[in-house]
């Protein structure tokens, strides 16, 4: 999709969302999401230097020597920390398990490297108290796009735990040949799991959103009865460039996702189904069904 139809949504006279302005934007943001599924927000309150600050801690963190890397990648809880390269494999809606082993023999592996922050405890225990890094950023940002996100007035009872997860992704650098290959691909396509993510990203680009015509259902298109679109999304390695010297170089993103208290039943928010429009899904519990996807992604 090009960017130009991707709607941006300007939050700067959002305020404190009571006002007709910030209504007006709220219906914009509700229309984006109701026919792309994406939208690029602006002036959304979030400081640039505190994005900048996370994306500096970001690449330091990656730069630490991998036997540093994975000693945090084993936390008491479930999705927190590292997870290394080739250990995480997207797929979409596939949960057979020899269905997904044939595909993953057949694609070529994600060929990235992510630092989960689940929620505002899970770095306990990380070794990286004395580095600033845990408390001075992950958890400070994290907590700043919850109330960011919470302006929006989107996120009502079913949203109070903060079942919220922050994740530094570093895509490496590699030849180009690996990826012209079909060898490795970055992030392949897949729609995201939770009620919606927040996603910030440099500038080296190869983010391509697929057309909604096509949506992945996830747990938003299950709640609205596809009212809402969960728009399938992947990041390819960019063409050779005349001064890459054959390399393809390395990106950072940091998709915060944003996902529905684990003891939620998705079911059917009021409005979208009626007689004419008949329930397309059964009930699911959120943490069952974000558990489910979870599960479905990862190689080892
Ligand atoms: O790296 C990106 O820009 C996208 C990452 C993504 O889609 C994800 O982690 O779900
Ligand atoms: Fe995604």
């Amino acid at each position: 999709m090009s960017v130009e139809t991707i709607p941006v949504i300007d939050f700067a006279q959002f305020g404190d969302g009571t006002s007709l302005e910030s209504q007006e934007i709220a219906k914009k943001f509700y229309e984006a999401c109701r026919d792309v599924g994406f939208a690029y927000l602006i002036n959304t309150g979030i400081p640039q230097e505190k994005v900048n600050g996370m994306f500096e801690w970001s690449a330091k963190f990656f730069e630490l020597p991998i036997e540093v890397k994975t000693k945090v990648s084993k936390l008491p809880e479930k999705y927190g920390g590292y997870r290394g390269i080739g250990v995480e494999q997207v797929s979409q809606m596939v949960f057979d398990p020899e269905e997904l082993v044939a595909i993953r023999k057949g694609k070529s592996l994600d060929f990235k490297e992510s630092f989960d922050v689940y929620d505002e405890t899970s770095t306990a225990g990380l070794g990286l108290e004395n580095t600033g890094y845990r408390k001075r950023f992950c958890q400070g940002f994290a907590s700043l796009l919850w109330t960011t996100a919470d302006l929006a007035g989107f996120f009502n009872e079913c949203h109070k735990d903060g079942a919220n997860w922050l994740r530094l992704v570093h895509y490496p650098e590699a030849p180009a040949e690996v990826f012209e290959s079909g060898e490795k691909g970055r992030i392949g396509a897949h729609t995201d799991y939770g009620t919606c993510t927040l996603l910030f990203q440099d500038d080296v680009g190869g983010l391509e959103v697929e057309s909604p015509s096509e949506p992945g259902v996830d747990l938003l298109m299950r709640w609205s009865n596809d009212t809402l679109k969960t728009t399938l999304h992947r990041v390819r390695a960019l063409a050779r460039s005349a001064d890459d010297n054959g390399m393809t170089q390395k990106r950072f993103s940091i998709p915060y996702f944003i996902g529905a208290d684990a003891k939620t039943i998705v079911d059917y928010i009021p409005g979208c189904w009626g007689p004419d429009k008949p329930k397309k899904y059964d009930p699911v519990n959120a943490a069952k069904y974000i558990d489910m996807r979870v599960h479905a992604t990862y190689l080892k």
